[in-house]
């Protein structure tokens, strides 16, 4: 069967991978399901941004509970990528949105989705820019996306870039579709893979 195509949005908050995904869902041409990180959380956790942010504390038998909490977000992020890989094995196209924060989870991911055809689609903006979207939304705490910027834009190796202050949803998402129809070659995650990395 051939393996769906995985158009990986990278990008810090509020830089505008839910815009893009509306619009890459909502075309005809080709169908896609839309896999993002916190929907998948939030099935799981009623208040999942409380319990990911879950800072150092001991539990009643004195455990860790920070560590504990990290073992877990390790374990359901690869559950997230292995899903994106079974996606993809099972012919369905997926928009993937998340933020990669975590130098040793995206390891993960790169493991798990190497020999898929991943478009790796970096989603950029100014921080000013991002400052101004966070303060006009309600539902992100202030200074979420500065605090990933430096982290997330450090994989700085795409199939596309698309700068979402210059380029509407719609603009983006047509960009992605023309890469697409071109057949041209996905080679950003490859050069990942060769990367040498820091644990963050
Ligand atoms: N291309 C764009 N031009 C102008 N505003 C945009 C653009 N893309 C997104 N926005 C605005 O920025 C805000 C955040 O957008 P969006 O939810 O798509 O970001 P996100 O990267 O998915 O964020 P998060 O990871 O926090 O869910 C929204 O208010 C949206 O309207």
């Amino acid at each position: 069967m051939k393996q769906g195509i995985i158009v990986f949005l990278n990008g810090t908050s509020s830089s505008g991978k839910t815009s893009i995904s509306r619009e890459l869902l909502n075309q005809n041409e080709f169908s896609f399901h839309h896999l993002s990180i916190d929907d998948f959380f939030h099935e799981l956790f009623h208040d999942y941004i409380d319990f990911i942010n879950t800072k150092c504390s001991k539990s009643a038998d004195g455990e860790d509970v920070e560590v504990s909490v990290q073992i877990i977000i390790d374990s359901l992020v690869n559950l997230f990528y292995s899903t994106v890989k079974f996606m993809s094995e099972k012919g369905i196209n997926v928009v993937v949105d998340t933020v990669n924060d975590n130098d040793e989870r995206f390891n993960t991911c790169l493991g798990l989705l190497i020999d898929h055809p991943v478009l790796f689609v970096g989603v950029t903006c100014s921080k000013e820019e991002l400052i101004r979207r966070e303060e006009l939304r309600e539902d992100r705490e202030s200074g979420l996306a500065i605090s990933q910027y430096d982290i997330v834009y450090c994989l700085n190796e795409y199939d596309i870039e698309l700068n979402t202050e210059t380029l509407r949803p719609n603009e983006c998402a047509n960009l992605i579709l023309n890469f697409i129809r071109s057949n041209g070659e996905y080679s950003a995650f490859k050069k990942l893979k060769n990367r040498s990395v820091g644990v963050l």
